[in-house]
């Protein structure tokens, strides 16, 4: 097995002897993650339910990893997850809670049944995942990161209204365990990731697919190992001081509603009108 290429923006062994679990980690950003993260010196464990696909990104990243298969909205699943990467390493020093998803829909159009789905695989294993990881591992040692990640933008993405709650309600759990565990050592943070270019993109419909891109600000999709980078970053001491926020990795799509100047603002010759001033007696 080869030993993973040193990482190409952090100092070389910035987490050596470290021990990453990365949930979904065989795939797209948890794949980019536990690369990146391996390239900094950590060896990583990554889960998922399929072995074939895990194997495979094991395979590329070398020596540092593993693999555990398991279904994070399984209570029995999840604590093997995690007893594995224990037994293995004897330590967890950071748990990326990357698995989660949702499908395309409108709003109105999303079955009970659909919206706890997303909140069983996006807020549920999130939250078993995070209280295994500081109970059995954690805790005991007196330190560790965990990084959720989450979505942008935040004001309510169409189409994927479940997973904009969900994801919400993982924010407020990322802020309310930063303070519950604070006085154990351990940091969290959430990665509120805007749209990346991973293969999960091409189950979504083709004009999502067309027209995705168009709606970030930087005029491109993210890339899986800018995401990576940003995880390594937070694993690192920096991450620590960081508790308690959401970083925002999105080319700037949070908050954005479209070009400058919206068509409705601007007069027949495309400019914008600027408001007339008070007259100088009343300044
Ligand atoms: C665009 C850029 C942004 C990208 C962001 C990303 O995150 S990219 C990463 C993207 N990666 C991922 O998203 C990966 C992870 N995602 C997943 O595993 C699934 O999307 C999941 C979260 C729904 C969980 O699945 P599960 O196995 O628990 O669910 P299940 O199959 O058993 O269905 C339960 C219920 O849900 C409903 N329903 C479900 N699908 C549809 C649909 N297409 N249509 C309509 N409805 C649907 C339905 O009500 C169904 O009940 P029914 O009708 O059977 O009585
Ligand atoms: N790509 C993007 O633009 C964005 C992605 N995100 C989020 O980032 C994360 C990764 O996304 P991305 O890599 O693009 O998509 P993927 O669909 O490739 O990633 C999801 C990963 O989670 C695993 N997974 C799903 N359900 C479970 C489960 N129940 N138990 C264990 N593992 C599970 C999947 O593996 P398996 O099926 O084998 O279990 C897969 O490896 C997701 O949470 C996604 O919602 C957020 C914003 C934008």
């Amino acid at each position: 097995m080869s030993t993973p290429a040193p990482s190409r923006i952090f100092a070389p062994g910035l987490l050596d002897g470290q021990v990453a679990l990365v949930t979904g980690g065989g795939t797209g950003l948890g794949r980019a993650a536990a690369t990146e993260l391996a390239a900094c010196g950590a060896q990583v464990v990554i889960a998922g339910r399929r072995a074939e696909v895990l194997e495979a990104t094991a395979a590329r990243i070398g020596a540092a990893a593993s693999v555990v298969c398991g279904d994070i909205r399984d209570e029995d699943d999840a604590r093997r997850i995690v007893d594995t990467a224990l037994e293995h390493h004897g330590r967890l020093d950071l748990l990326v809670n990357n698995a989660g998803g949702q499908y395309f829909v409108p709003a109105e159009a999303i079955a009970t049944r659909g919206w706890q789905a997303v909140f069983r695989l996006n807020v549920d294993g999130t939250t078993r995942m995070a209280e295994l990881a500081v109970e059995r591992a954690m805790r005991p040692a007196g330190r560790g990161t965990i990084v959720n990640v989450t979505l942008s933008p935040h004001h309510g993405l169409a189409g994927m209204t479940h997973s904009s709650a969900a994801r919400a309600a993982v924010e407020s759990l990322t802020a309310a365990w930063a303070r519950q565990w604070a006085a154990d050592g351990i940091a969290v943070v959430a990665i509120a990731a805007g749209h990346f270019q991973t293969d999960a993109l091409d189950k979504y419909p083709e004009p999502v697919r067309a027209g995705v891109a168009r709606t970030v600000p930087l005029q491109r999709l993210g890339q899986p190992h800018e995401h990576g980078w940003l995880v390594a970053l937070l694993a690192s001491p920096l991450g620590r001081a960081m508790s308690g926020t959401v970083v925002t990795l999105d080319g700037a799509r949070d908050n954005w509603f479209g070009p400058w100047p919206p068509p409705t603002l601007t007069d027949g010759d495309g400019d914008v009108p600027t408001e007339e001033r008070r007259p100088a007696a009343t300044r």
